[in-house]
Protein backbone atom coordinates (compact mmCIF):
# COMPACT_ATOMS: atom_id res chain seq x y z
CA UNK A 1 0.00 0.00 0.00
CA UNK A 2 1.29 3.09 -1.33
CA UNK A 3 0.74 6.00 1.80
CA UNK A 4 1.67 8.57 -0.78
CA UNK A 5 -1.52 9.10 -2.82
CA UNK A 6 -3.91 10.72 -4.74
CA UNK A 7 -7.25 11.38 -2.79
CA UNK A 8 -10.10 13.82 -4.31
CA UNK A 9 -7.25 15.13 -6.91
CA UNK A 10 -4.73 16.25 -4.22
CA UNK A 11 -1.88 14.15 -2.82
CA UNK A 12 -2.04 12.82 0.38
CA UNK A 13 0.49 11.75 2.92
CA UNK A 14 -1.75 8.72 5.16
CA UNK A 15 -4.56 10.69 6.17
CA UNK A 16 -3.01 14.35 5.77
CA UNK A 17 -3.00 16.87 2.58
CA UNK A 18 -0.10 17.69 1.33
CA UNK A 19 -1.27 21.19 0.50
CA UNK A 20 -2.31 21.51 5.25
CA UNK A 21 1.49 21.37 5.17
CA UNK A 22 2.58 23.73 2.83
CA UNK A 23 -0.06 26.11 3.89
CA UNK A 24 1.37 25.84 7.81
CA UNK A 25 4.47 24.84 7.18
CA UNK A 26 5.65 26.19 4.48
CA UNK A 27 7.65 25.10 1.17
CA UNK A 28 10.37 23.64 0.33
CA UNK A 29 10.12 21.02 3.03
CA UNK A 30 10.42 16.61 3.34
CA UNK A 31 7.11 15.10 4.59
CA UNK A 32 7.80 10.92 5.97
CA UNK A 33 5.41 8.69 6.21
CA UNK A 34 5.32 6.82 9.51
CA UNK A 35 3.21 4.06 8.55
CA UNK A 36 6.03 3.40 5.31
CA UNK A 37 8.71 3.67 7.30
CA UNK A 38 7.25 0.72 9.98
CA UNK A 39 6.27 -0.83 6.76
CA UNK A 40 9.54 -1.37 5.02
CA UNK A 41 11.28 -1.95 8.80
CA UNK A 42 9.17 -4.77 8.94
CA UNK A 43 9.05 -6.32 5.24
CA UNK A 44 12.83 -6.12 5.54
CA UNK A 45 13.39 -7.54 8.92
CA UNK A 46 10.77 -10.06 7.79
CA UNK A 47 12.56 -11.09 4.29
CA UNK A 48 16.18 -11.79 6.36
CA UNK A 49 14.40 -13.02 9.58
CA UNK A 50 14.68 -16.60 7.38
CA UNK A 51 18.16 -16.32 8.66
CA UNK A 52 17.96 -17.99 12.32
CA UNK A 53 20.73 -15.39 13.79
CA UNK A 54 19.92 -11.65 12.80
CA UNK A 55 20.34 -7.76 13.76
CA UNK A 56 18.81 -5.04 11.84
CA UNK A 57 21.04 -1.69 11.97
CA UNK A 58 19.51 1.11 10.08
CA UNK A 59 22.50 2.94 8.32
CA UNK A 60 21.27 6.35 9.85
CA UNK A 61 23.08 8.61 7.11
CA UNK A 62 20.67 8.05 5.27
CA UNK A 63 18.02 9.48 7.16
CA UNK A 64 19.47 10.75 10.58
CA UNK A 65 16.07 12.58 11.60
CA UNK A 66 15.60 12.33 15.46
CA UNK A 67 11.68 11.57 15.00
CA UNK A 68 12.15 8.74 12.08
CA UNK A 69 14.80 6.84 14.10
CA UNK A 70 12.35 6.75 16.85
CA UNK A 71 10.65 5.12 14.85
CA UNK A 72 12.74 2.48 13.74
CA UNK A 73 14.32 2.21 17.31
CA UNK A 74 10.85 1.55 18.07
CA UNK A 75 10.74 -1.16 15.18
CA UNK A 76 13.81 -2.69 16.86
CA UNK A 77 16.41 -1.37 14.89
CA UNK A 78 19.76 -0.76 15.55
CA UNK A 79 21.59 2.08 13.90
CA UNK A 80 24.97 1.94 11.73
CA UNK A 81 26.77 4.92 12.44
CA UNK A 82 29.74 6.91 10.84
CA UNK A 83 30.62 9.62 12.71
CA UNK A 84 30.26 11.04 16.69
CA UNK A 85 27.38 12.57 16.19
CA UNK A 86 25.22 9.71 14.55
CA UNK A 87 26.41 7.87 17.81
CA UNK A 88 24.91 10.90 19.44
CA UNK A 89 21.80 10.69 17.42
CA UNK A 90 21.34 7.14 17.86
CA UNK A 91 21.25 7.13 21.85
CA UNK A 92 19.19 10.41 21.34
CA UNK A 93 16.40 8.51 19.74
CA UNK A 94 16.43 5.46 22.15
CA UNK A 95 18.70 3.26 20.35
CA UNK A 96 20.27 0.48 22.73
CA UNK A 97 24.30 0.96 22.57
CA UNK A 98 25.10 -2.24 22.14
CA UNK A 99 22.58 -2.33 19.17
CA UNK A 100 24.93 0.00 17.82
CA UNK A 101 27.61 -0.70 15.40
CA UNK A 102 30.19 2.10 14.29
CA UNK A 103 31.46 1.62 10.35
CA UNK A 104 33.40 4.42 8.16
CA UNK A 105 37.14 5.01 6.87
CA UNK A 106 38.22 8.19 9.35
CA UNK A 107 37.22 7.28 12.54
CA UNK A 108 39.51 10.01 15.38
CA UNK A 109 40.37 8.87 18.84
CA UNK A 110 37.97 10.98 20.09
CA UNK A 111 35.32 9.35 18.62
CA UNK A 112 36.48 6.14 19.17
CA UNK A 113 37.12 6.99 22.86
CA UNK A 114 33.40 8.47 23.27
CA UNK A 115 32.24 5.04 21.27
CA UNK A 116 34.09 2.93 23.56
CA UNK A 117 32.85 4.87 26.63
CA UNK A 118 29.16 4.54 25.53
CA UNK A 119 29.83 0.99 25.15
CA UNK A 120 28.46 0.23 21.41
CA UNK A 121 28.04 -3.25 20.25
CA UNK A 122 30.67 -3.23 17.10
CA UNK A 123 33.37 -1.33 15.84
CA UNK A 124 33.67 -1.97 11.83
CA UNK A 125 37.56 -1.78 11.53
CA UNK A 126 38.66 -0.14 8.39
CA UNK A 127 42.55 -1.26 8.32
CA UNK A 128 45.09 -2.42 10.75
CA UNK A 129 46.18 0.98 12.39
CA UNK A 130 42.61 2.25 13.30
CA UNK A 131 41.91 -1.65 15.11
CA UNK A 132 46.11 -0.91 16.43
CA UNK A 133 44.69 2.81 17.97
CA UNK A 134 41.00 0.89 19.04
CA UNK A 135 43.11 -2.06 21.01
CA UNK A 136 45.12 0.89 22.83
CA UNK A 137 42.26 3.00 23.81
CA UNK A 138 39.97 0.26 25.26
CA UNK A 139 43.10 -1.43 26.70
CA UNK A 140 43.73 1.75 28.43
CA UNK A 141 40.03 2.28 29.73
CA UNK A 142 40.21 -1.62 30.81
CA UNK A 143 37.38 -2.67 28.09
CA UNK A 144 38.13 -5.12 25.43
CA UNK A 145 36.48 -3.62 22.26
CA UNK A 146 34.00 -5.61 20.35
CA UNK A 147 35.43 -5.56 16.88
CA UNK A 148 35.41 -6.99 12.98
CA UNK A 149 37.49 -6.28 10.25
CA UNK A 150 35.95 -4.82 6.68
CA UNK A 151 37.11 -6.44 3.84
CA UNK A 152 36.92 -5.04 0.58
CA UNK A 153 36.24 -7.79 -1.33
CA UNK A 154 37.09 -6.21 -4.89
CA UNK A 155 33.17 -6.52 -6.49
CA UNK A 156 31.63 -4.28 -8.99
CA UNK A 157 28.44 -3.40 -7.14
CA UNK A 158 27.49 -2.09 -10.74
CA UNK A 159 25.98 0.78 -9.53
CA UNK A 160 26.60 4.82 -9.57
CA UNK A 161 30.50 5.03 -9.42
CA UNK A 162 30.13 7.71 -6.44
CA UNK A 163 28.39 5.21 -4.27
CA UNK A 164 30.23 2.07 -5.43
CA UNK A 165 32.56 0.93 -1.95
CA UNK A 166 33.57 -2.51 -3.08
CA UNK A 167 36.19 -2.60 -5.78
CA UNK A 168 39.77 -2.28 -5.19
CA UNK A 169 39.93 0.80 -5.60
CA UNK A 170 37.47 2.40 -3.55
CA UNK A 171 38.93 3.55 0.00
CA UNK A 172 36.96 1.18 1.96
CA UNK A 173 38.09 -2.05 3.95
CA UNK A 174 41.57 -4.16 3.51
CA UNK A 175 41.89 -6.01 0.29
CA UNK A 176 40.31 -9.74 1.11
CA UNK A 177 44.02 -11.19 0.62
CA UNK A 178 45.06 -9.61 3.57
CA UNK A 179 42.58 -10.12 5.79
CA UNK A 180 43.76 -13.36 7.28
CA UNK A 181 47.17 -12.23 8.32
CA UNK A 182 46.02 -8.83 9.31
CA UNK A 183 42.63 -10.72 11.80
CA UNK A 184 45.38 -12.80 13.62
CA UNK A 185 48.09 -9.75 14.65
CA UNK A 186 44.69 -7.44 15.66
CA UNK A 187 43.04 -10.77 17.09
CA UNK A 188 46.08 -10.70 19.32
CA UNK A 189 46.15 -7.33 20.47
CA UNK A 190 44.81 -7.30 24.22
CA UNK A 191 42.10 -4.69 24.26
CA UNK A 192 40.51 -6.11 20.70
CA UNK A 193 37.37 -8.88 21.24
CA UNK A 194 38.02 -9.77 17.04
CA UNK A 195 34.42 -11.38 16.17
CA UNK A 196 34.10 -11.60 12.87
CA UNK A 197 33.93 -9.54 9.04
CA UNK A 198 32.42 -6.85 7.55
CA UNK A 199 30.97 -6.20 4.06
CA UNK A 200 29.50 -3.25 2.38
CA UNK A 201 29.91 -3.44 -1.58
CA UNK A 202 27.69 0.14 -2.63
CA UNK A 203 24.53 1.76 -2.69
CA UNK A 204 21.66 1.37 -4.98
CA UNK A 205 22.45 -2.14 -5.98
CA UNK A 206 19.72 -3.30 -8.53
CA UNK A 207 21.04 -6.76 -8.64
CA UNK A 208 21.62 -9.44 -6.24
CA UNK A 209 24.72 -11.54 -8.14
CA UNK A 210 27.27 -9.09 -6.75
CA UNK A 211 26.08 -9.00 -3.50
CA UNK A 212 26.16 -13.04 -3.73
CA UNK A 213 29.97 -13.20 -5.32
CA UNK A 214 31.01 -10.82 -1.90
CA UNK A 215 29.06 -13.03 0.55
CA UNK A 216 30.75 -15.75 -1.12
CA UNK A 217 33.91 -14.31 -0.68
CA UNK A 218 32.99 -13.85 2.70
CA UNK A 219 32.31 -17.29 3.44
CA UNK A 220 35.50 -18.53 1.90
CA UNK A 221 37.91 -16.12 4.55
CA UNK A 222 35.79 -17.34 7.28
CA UNK A 223 36.14 -20.72 6.43
CA UNK A 224 40.40 -19.44 6.07
CA UNK A 225 39.85 -17.46 9.54
CA UNK A 226 38.15 -21.03 11.52
CA UNK A 227 41.13 -23.35 9.61
CA UNK A 228 43.59 -20.81 11.41
CA UNK A 229 42.11 -21.04 15.03
CA UNK A 230 39.60 -17.46 15.06
CA UNK A 231 36.60 -18.05 16.63
CA UNK A 232 34.22 -16.12 14.50
CA UNK A 233 30.88 -15.31 15.46
CA UNK A 234 29.96 -12.26 13.72
CA UNK A 235 29.41 -11.05 10.20
CA UNK A 236 27.84 -7.78 9.02
CA UNK A 237 26.69 -8.06 5.61
CA UNK A 238 26.31 -3.94 4.89
CA UNK A 239 22.93 -2.91 3.00
CA UNK A 240 23.17 -1.59 -0.17
CA UNK A 241 19.34 -2.71 -1.74
CA UNK A 242 18.34 -0.48 -4.29
CA UNK A 243 14.53 0.99 -4.54
CA UNK A 244 12.76 2.01 -7.34
CA UNK A 245 12.96 5.91 -8.37
CA UNK A 246 11.61 5.49 -11.69
CA UNK A 247 8.09 4.00 -12.97
CA UNK A 248 8.83 0.52 -13.56
CA UNK A 249 11.88 0.10 -12.16
CA UNK A 250 12.52 -3.40 -10.57
CA UNK A 251 14.41 -4.09 -7.42
CA UNK A 252 15.08 -7.14 -5.37
CA UNK A 253 13.08 -7.74 -2.71
CA UNK A 254 14.10 -7.98 1.07
CA UNK A 255 12.40 -11.95 0.81
CA UNK A 256 14.85 -12.14 -1.98
CA UNK A 257 17.69 -10.98 -0.12
CA UNK A 258 16.68 -12.97 3.10
CA UNK A 259 16.42 -16.02 0.85
CA UNK A 260 19.67 -15.66 -1.50
CA UNK A 261 21.99 -14.56 1.94
CA UNK A 262 20.16 -17.43 3.60
CA UNK A 263 21.59 -19.80 1.05
CA UNK A 264 24.88 -18.55 1.00
CA UNK A 265 25.26 -18.14 5.04
CA UNK A 266 23.39 -21.48 5.56
CA UNK A 267 26.73 -23.37 7.39
CA UNK A 268 28.36 -20.50 8.86
CA UNK A 269 27.14 -20.35 12.37
CA UNK A 270 27.42 -16.74 12.66
CA UNK A 271 24.92 -13.91 13.61
CA UNK A 272 24.28 -11.93 10.79
CA UNK A 273 24.13 -8.06 10.86
CA UNK A 274 22.74 -6.15 7.88
CA UNK A 275 22.12 -2.40 7.46
CA UNK A 276 19.78 -1.21 5.38
CA UNK A 277 19.62 2.62 4.38
CA UNK A 278 17.90 3.67 1.06
CA UNK A 279 15.23 0.64 1.24
CA UNK A 280 14.23 1.81 4.75
CA UNK A 281 13.75 5.36 4.41
CA UNK A 282 13.84 6.14 0.44
CA UNK A 283 10.04 5.59 -0.19
CA UNK A 284 9.07 6.72 2.51
CA UNK A 285 9.51 10.47 1.73
CA UNK A 286 8.78 13.22 -0.48
CA UNK A 287 10.04 16.64 -1.03
CA UNK A 288 7.39 19.49 -1.75
CA UNK A 289 7.95 22.61 -3.49
CA UNK A 290 5.84 25.24 -4.97
CA UNK A 291 6.66 26.79 -8.08
CA UNK A 292 7.80 30.40 -8.72
CA UNK A 293 8.16 30.68 -12.28
CA UNK A 294 7.76 29.16 -15.41
CA UNK A 295 10.36 30.68 -17.57
CA UNK A 296 10.33 30.15 -21.14
CA UNK A 297 13.58 28.45 -22.42
CA UNK A 298 15.04 27.47 -26.11
CA UNK A 299 13.51 23.98 -26.36
CA UNK A 300 11.19 23.88 -23.34
CA UNK A 301 10.32 25.81 -20.55
CA UNK A 302 12.14 25.99 -17.21
CA UNK A 303 9.61 25.25 -14.27
CA UNK A 304 11.61 27.39 -11.35
CA UNK A 305 10.33 25.30 -7.84
CA UNK A 306 11.89 27.01 -4.18
CA UNK A 307 13.24 23.69 -3.70
CA UNK A 308 17.29 23.45 -5.03
CA UNK A 309 20.14 20.96 -5.05
CA UNK A 310 20.85 22.40 -1.58
CA UNK A 311 17.98 20.46 -0.28
CA UNK A 312 18.31 17.74 -2.77
CA UNK A 313 21.57 17.30 -3.53
CA UNK A 314 21.22 13.93 -5.57
CA UNK A 315 20.09 15.17 -8.97
CA UNK A 316 22.77 17.59 -9.41
CA UNK A 317 25.67 15.05 -7.65
CA UNK A 318 24.88 12.05 -9.24
CA UNK A 319 22.34 12.60 -11.98
CA UNK A 320 19.80 10.91 -9.96
CA UNK A 321 16.00 10.88 -11.06
CA UNK A 322 13.59 11.73 -8.54
CA UNK A 323 9.70 11.71 -10.12
CA UNK A 324 8.28 14.92 -9.79
CA UNK A 325 4.31 15.01 -9.39
CA UNK A 326 2.24 18.05 -8.83
CA UNK A 327 -0.02 17.75 -6.11
CA UNK A 328 -2.69 18.84 -7.48
CA UNK A 329 -2.31 17.37 -10.80
CA UNK A 330 -5.00 18.88 -14.49
CA UNK A 331 -4.16 15.65 -15.69
CA UNK A 332 -2.09 17.98 -18.57
CA UNK A 333 1.61 17.06 -19.19
CA UNK A 334 4.08 19.35 -20.27
CA UNK A 335 7.53 18.97 -21.32
CA UNK A 336 10.09 20.80 -19.56
CA UNK A 337 13.38 21.22 -17.23
CA UNK A 338 13.07 21.24 -13.24
CA UNK A 339 15.10 23.65 -11.70
CA UNK A 340 15.51 25.59 -8.34
CA UNK A 341 16.91 28.96 -7.21
CA UNK A 342 20.68 28.33 -6.66
CA UNK A 343 23.11 30.03 -8.67
CA UNK A 344 24.71 27.37 -10.25
CA UNK A 345 24.12 25.69 -13.67
CA UNK A 346 23.92 22.40 -12.37
CA UNK A 347 20.84 23.27 -10.21
CA UNK A 348 18.49 21.03 -12.21
CA UNK A 349 16.40 18.17 -11.03
CA UNK A 350 14.76 17.03 -13.95
CA UNK A 351 15.80 18.31 -17.88
CA UNK A 352 13.55 17.39 -20.61
CA UNK A 353 11.04 15.68 -18.97
CA UNK A 354 7.25 15.34 -19.25
CA UNK A 355 5.55 16.03 -16.09
CA UNK A 356 1.87 17.08 -14.83
CA UNK A 357 1.38 20.64 -15.99
CA UNK A 358 2.50 23.32 -13.31
CA UNK A 359 1.89 27.08 -12.81
CA UNK A 360 3.50 29.48 -11.22
CA UNK A 361 1.76 28.75 -7.06
CA UNK A 362 1.22 25.17 -7.80
CA UNK A 363 2.89 22.65 -5.52
CA UNK A 364 4.54 19.31 -6.55
CA UNK A 365 6.87 16.56 -5.38
CA UNK A 366 9.99 14.93 -5.45
CA UNK A 367 9.26 11.40 -4.75
CA UNK A 368 11.56 8.78 -3.02
CA UNK A 369 13.50 11.42 -1.39
CA UNK A 370 13.28 9.82 2.10
CA UNK A 371 16.81 8.62 2.18
CA UNK A 372 20.23 10.92 1.31
CA UNK A 373 17.86 14.01 0.91
CA UNK A 374 17.09 16.24 4.12
CA UNK A 375 20.33 14.50 5.67
CA UNK A 376 22.59 15.75 2.63
CA UNK A 377 20.98 19.27 2.63
CA UNK A 378 22.92 22.30 3.44
CA UNK A 379 22.61 26.25 3.36
CA UNK A 380 24.11 27.45 -0.24
CA UNK A 381 23.35 30.62 -1.40
CA UNK A 382 22.50 31.21 2.08
CA UNK A 383 19.45 29.49 1.83
CA UNK A 384 17.06 28.23 4.86
CA UNK A 385 17.98 24.61 5.98
CA UNK A 386 15.09 22.79 4.61
CA UNK A 387 12.69 21.60 7.55
CA UNK A 388 11.23 17.79 7.77
CA UNK A 389 7.43 16.55 8.93
CA UNK A 390 6.45 13.42 9.85
CA UNK A 391 2.96 12.05 9.37
CA UNK A 392 0.74 9.54 10.86
CA UNK A 393 -2.53 8.92 10.45
CA UNK A 394 -4.13 12.45 10.23
CA UNK A 395 -1.58 14.13 12.57
CA UNK A 396 1.60 15.30 11.23
CA UNK A 397 4.70 17.15 13.43
CA UNK A 398 7.63 19.07 12.44
CA UNK A 399 10.28 17.04 13.54
CA UNK A 400 12.83 19.41 12.36
CA UNK A 401 12.65 22.86 12.11
CA UNK A 402 13.06 25.44 9.04
CA UNK A 403 16.49 26.93 9.97
CA UNK A 404 16.82 30.39 8.60
CA UNK A 405 20.12 31.74 7.43
CA UNK A 406 19.82 34.36 9.68
CA UNK A 407 20.34 31.65 12.52
CA UNK A 408 22.98 30.20 10.92
CA UNK A 409 24.46 33.87 10.62
CA UNK A 410 24.34 34.25 14.46
CA UNK A 411 26.70 31.63 14.32
CA UNK A 412 29.70 33.49 12.89
CA UNK A 413 31.12 36.98 13.82
CA UNK A 414 33.46 39.79 11.92
CA UNK A 415 37.11 39.67 13.57
CA UNK A 416 37.66 42.37 16.30
CA UNK A 417 40.74 43.69 13.91
CA UNK A 418 38.29 44.49 11.02
CA UNK A 419 37.43 48.23 10.90
C1 LIG B 1 29.01 0.89 5.62
C2 LIG B 1 27.66 1.19 5.06
N1 LIG B 1 26.60 0.51 5.52
C3 LIG B 1 25.36 0.74 5.06
C4 LIG B 1 25.12 1.68 4.09
C5 LIG B 1 23.72 1.88 3.67
O1 LIG B 1 23.53 1.66 2.34
P1 LIG B 1 22.09 1.69 1.69
O2 LIG B 1 21.47 2.99 2.02
O3 LIG B 1 22.38 1.55 0.27
O4 LIG B 1 21.33 0.53 2.24
C6 LIG B 1 26.19 2.42 3.56
C7 LIG B 1 25.99 3.37 2.45
O5 LIG B 1 26.18 3.01 1.29
C8 LIG B 1 27.50 2.17 4.06
O6 LIG B 1 28.53 2.86 3.61
N1 LIG C 1 24.41 9.61 -0.82
C1 LIG C 1 24.26 8.50 -1.72
C2 LIG C 1 24.39 7.19 -1.02
C3 LIG C 1 25.66 7.07 -0.29
C4 LIG C 1 25.71 5.84 0.48
C5 LIG C 1 26.63 5.95 1.62
N2 LIG C 1 27.64 4.93 1.68
C6 LIG C 1 22.97 8.63 -2.48
O1 LIG C 1 22.26 9.56 -2.34
O2 LIG C 1 22.62 7.81 -3.27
Amino acid sequence: MNHFEYRDGRMFCEDVPLEKIAAEVGTPVYVYSQATLERHARVFREGVGVLPRVHCAFAIKANPNLGVLRVLANQGYGADVVSGGEMVRALAAGMKAKDILFSGVGKTGEELSAALDAGIGQFNLEHEPEGIALAALAHEKGLSAPAVLRVNPDVDAGTHAKISTGLAENKFGVPISEAPAMFARLAALPGLDMRGIAIHIGSQLSDLAPLERAYTRVGELIAELRAAGHRISRVDLGGGLGVPYRPGDEMPSPAALGEMAARVTKDWDVEIMFEPGRVIAGNAGVLMTRVIWVKPGIARPYVIVDAAMNDLARPSLYDAYHQFQAVRPSGETMNANIAGPVCETGDTFAMDRDIDSVASGDLGVFLTAGAYGATMASTYNSRSLVPEVLVSGDRYAIVADRIQAATVMAAERVPEWLP
